[in-house]
């Protein structure tokens, strides 16, 4: 079916608000260099004038043969007239955990390379394959909530800066590949992809062999209109002060068994502990067991601790395993996960407060917490000196971060994303180039 591959290519390109310069990752596999082969073919219509594109191969140099192979995606982009650069991943590489920590630093490279090409997105060749795949390893290991069924999104926005969108989603990889064989285009065959130490290898395995066939895209409509109700929900019952303490009336906080209200609160709490993932199913469940009965009482979960007193709940970071952080000359730093420390001149130490500070104390008093709750919150906040211990405010710029939606942010949840900045005092996320299912919803 090869002219699905080149209609996905034509709707992605008509789904734009304005023209774009688009960045197309490829790695050499079959359904990238796919993607930039019908990007450029649809392109070669008049149709989608002011588009241009660009590419970027990354080098992992985790393989002797990886840098022949990317000097091979930079040949074929030539040929096609398409501007490409290289981006290799330089220094140490961890002992584990490294395909994650590919992942990381592969977004990071393609984000760098797409601003230095002067693209305004990238594109990778993700396919319904992958989707299937994502779908089955995250149902085996779902913090409760659901959060796996919507599968990967149609786009993500990364690091706040610059939007990922998957335009062959809703495609079988088998369509891709007799797209290039009709094109007399080859491939890579990546050998990480035979290897069962890795889950997504098991799992692929594991799908191949089950008679059940793919059926579209599932749930990201149904995750946008849940995000949007997390989202109402989170404006009308919850406070957040100085992005250290949340404040949410009981009653509404008890409500634990509406998925789309369990959302919102652990996502809060989540981003109010400096983390990127919503904590484990077992952290969850005692949690709502807490949050169900209505006694007074603290417990902490996910380094966040819920106190409750006088039908408020108060949400904030446990005082416990503060890091300490060292920040060069001029350069920046990400404290806890939960806030983001510039230098503007001298070198700083960012740790916990070694003593409630008074001013901040007495602003959360005033703000109408209790006394208790607004010194303990006082005491998670950065403290920050300089080598000389006299830091003046002018000396380092503090903006606090949304752990969990900083780096990669969903396409569907940035109504909600967007909610939680509000309350955590910053300006909403950059809306993306294409119209989705939100602009849809918003329009
Ligand atoms: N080395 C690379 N250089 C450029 N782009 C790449 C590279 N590796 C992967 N990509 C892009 O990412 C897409 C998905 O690749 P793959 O399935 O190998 O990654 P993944 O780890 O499953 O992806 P993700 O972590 O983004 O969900 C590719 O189609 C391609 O667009």
């Amino acid at each position: 079916m090869p002219d699905a591959v080149i209609d996905a290519a034509r709707q992605f390109l008509r789904s734009f608000t304005k023209p774009s310069r688009v960045l197309v990752a490829v790695s050499g596999g079959s359904d990238s260099k796919g993607l930039l082969l019908a990007l450029h073919s649809a392109l070669g219509a008049a149709e989608y004038e002011g588009f241009s594109l660009a590419a970027c191969t990354v080098d992992h140099a985790l393989r002797t043969e990886s840098a022949s192979e990317a000097e091979a995606v930079a040949s074929f982009s030539a040929e096609l007239g398409i501007p490409h650069r290289i981006a290799r991943w330089e220094g140490e590489k961890p002992a584990t955990g490294i395909q994650a920590a590919a992942r990381n630093k592969r977004y990071e490279l393609l984000a760098a390379a797409a601003e230095a090409l002067g693209a305004d997105c990238i594109v990778t060749g993700h396919t319904l394959d992958d989707q299937r795949e994502t779908i089955a390893m995250r149902g085996l290991r779902d913090a409760g909530g659901g959060h796996g069924a919507a599968g990967m999104a149609a786009s993500m926005l990364y690091g706040r800066r610059i939007w990922v969108l998957r335009p062959f989603l809703d495609l079988r990889r088998a369509d891709i590949r007799s797209f290039l064989e009709g094109r007399g285009v080859g491939w890579l065959e990546d050998p990480s992809n035979a290897n069962p130490e890795f889950e997504r290898v098991r799992v692929r395995a594991r799908l191949a062999t089950s008679d059940n066939v793919p059926g579209p895209s599932p749930g990201g409509r149904q995750r946008a209109a849940s995000s949007a109700r997390s989202a109402a929900l989170i404006e009308k019952h919850i406070r957040v002060h100085d992005a250290l303490v949340a404040e949410v009336s009981s009653r509404q906080a008890g409500d634990i068994d509406d998925p789309d209200w369990r959302r919102a609160l652990l996502t809060v709490a989540t981003a109010l502990g400096g983390r990127d993932h919503l904590p484990a199913r077992a952290t969850v469940e005692r949690l709502a067991g807490f949050l169900r009965s209505a006694e007074p009482g603290r417990l902490t979960a996910g380094r966040v601790v819920i106190d409750r007193r006088s039908g408020v709940l108060y949400l904030y970071r446990e005082a416990r395993n503060l890091p300490l952080l060292e920040i060069g000359p001029g350069e920046k730093g990400v404290w806890d996960g939960r806030f983001t420390v510039t230098s503007k001149g001298p070198a700083l130490t960012v740790t916990a407060a070694p003593a409630p500070g008074e001013r901040r104390m007495q602003r959360l008093i005033d703000a109408g917490l209790p006394m208790g709750v607004a010194k303990r919150a006082s005491l998670v906040a950065p403290h920050i000196v300089t080598a000389d211990a006299t830091l003046e405010e002018a000396s380092a710029e503090v903006e606090c971060r949304i752990a969990p939606y900083d780096t990669f942010l969903p396409g569907f949840d940035r109504i909600m994303a967007d909610a939680i900045a509000v309350l955590f005092g910053r300006d909403r996320y950059r809306a993306p180039p294409v119209r989705d299912v939100l602009t849809e919803m918003e329009g």
